[in-house]
C-alpha cells in the first residue's frame, strides 16, 4: 500500500494554501498513493488571533475541507488532513486544532481534536501559548483505513507516550503525527521521539510536517523544522523529507507490524503496579 506525505510551508492565507495543496494531492495520487497525509494546520499557520478570526471558518463551511472531500471522492483516495485550524462555538472564542480522515467516498471517517496544548517557552524569544487560542480535545481516536488501522494525534501529543500506547492497544497499526515542530525542539527531539513511539507500540509512524519560513500577512512569521518522517514498527527510518516542500512516497507493508510485535511482544506485557 503506497502512502504519500505532503511537506508544506503553509502561510496565514488559507485560500493560497488550498491552491498549493490541490495540485500536490493530484500529483501524489498520480504517483500511486492511495492514502495521503498532510501536516498540522495545513490550512493556516498563524499565531495571530485577529488574523485567524478573519480567515478561518467553522468545520461546516471550511473551503479546504470541502475541496479535499471532493477530490477524495473524485480520485478514490483517502486523505488524513493532519489538522485544520477551525472556528468553534466555544464560549471563550477559541479555535479547534482538528485532524480529519476523509475516505475514498469523500466522507469524514474520523475527526480528532488535539489533546495536549503546546504552552512552552522554548527560549525567551520563542514562546508558545497554544491553549490561549485553541480549545483542547479530550477523546482519542483510531479509525480503520485502506492501509490498516490509523491512530490519530497531533504534534505536541508526541510527548505523551500513554496516548500512543492506548491507540496501539485499541488496534492501531499506523500512528499519524502531523506536526509544525519548532526548529530547536525539532533538532533535539523529533526523530528520537517518533522512533520511540514506533518501537514501543510496534506501529508504523507517519509524521507529515510543516517546514521552513511561513510568510504571514498579519503578525510575526514563524519557522518550523520540517523532516517529515516515516518510521517502521522496528524503528528504522523509511523516509525523511528533509527541509524542502514536496511529496514523499513510502510503501507500507502491514506484515512488518506483526513481525515486530512477534519479535518483541512488549505491547502485551503491561502490568499493574503500586506506587511509586
Ligand atoms: O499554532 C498553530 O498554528 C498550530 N499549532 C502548532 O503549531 C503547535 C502549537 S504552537 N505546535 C506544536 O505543538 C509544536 C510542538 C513542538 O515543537 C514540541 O513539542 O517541541
Amino acid at each position: 500500500m503506497r502512502v504519500a506525505l505532503l511537506q508544506l510551508t503553509s502561510s496565514d492565507d488559507p485560500s493560497e494554501n488550498l491552491k498549493t495543496l490541490e495540485p500536490m494531492i493530484r500529483d501524489a495520487a498520480e504517483g500511486g498513493a492511495r492514502c495521503i497525509f498532510t501536516p498540522e494546520v495545513t490550512n493556516c499557520v498563524s499565531m495571530n488571533r485577529r488574523r485567524q478570526l478573519e480567515v478561518l471558518y467553522e468545520e461546516t463551511d471550511d473551503p479546504m475541507l470541502r475541496r479535499v472531500r471532493e477530490i477524495c471522492a473524485e480520485l478514490r483516495l483517502w486523505v488524513n488532513l493532519g489538522s485544520l485550524a477551525l472556528k468553534t462555538r466555544d464560549p471563550d472564542g477559541r479555535f479547534a486544532n482538528r485532524s480529519f480522515v476523509i475516505d475514498d467516498n469523500g466522507q469524514i471517517a474520523a475527526r480528532y481534536d488535539k489533546i495536549h496544548m503546546f504552552d512552552v517557552e522554548v527560549t525567551p524569544e520563542e514562546t508558545y501559548r497554544e491553549s490561549d487560542g485553541y480549545r483542547p480535545g479530550g477523546v482519542a481516536r483510531t479509525v480503520r483505513g485502506p492501509c490498516g488501522a490509523l491512530g490519530l494525534s497531533i504534534c505536541y501529543d508526541l510527548r505523551f507516550p500513554h496516548l500512543y500506547r492506548s491507540l496501539a492497544k485499541s488496534g492501531a497499526q499506523i500512528l499519524s503525527v502531523p506536526a509544525a515542530f519548532s526548529p530547536i525542539t525539532g533538532a533535539a527531539h523529533w526523530e528520537v521521539l517518533l522512533r520511540a513511539r514506533a518501537i514501543e507500540t510496534g506501529c508504523f509512524v507517519i509524521a507529515a510536517a510543516q517546514t521552513g519560513l511561513h510568510s504571514s500577512k498579519m503578525g510575526k512569521s514563524r519557522r518550523t523544522y520540517g523532516h517529515s518522517l516515516v518510521v517502521a514498527p522496528w524503528g528504522e527510518i523509511l523516509a525523511d523529507a528533509g527541509e524542502e516542500v514536496g511529496i514523499t512516497y513510502v510503501d507500507i507493508d502491514l506484515l512488518m507490524v506483526d513481525k515486530a510485535r512477534r519479535q518483541v511482544p512488549a505491547l502485551g506485557h503491561d502490568r499493574e503496579f503500586d506506587g511509586p
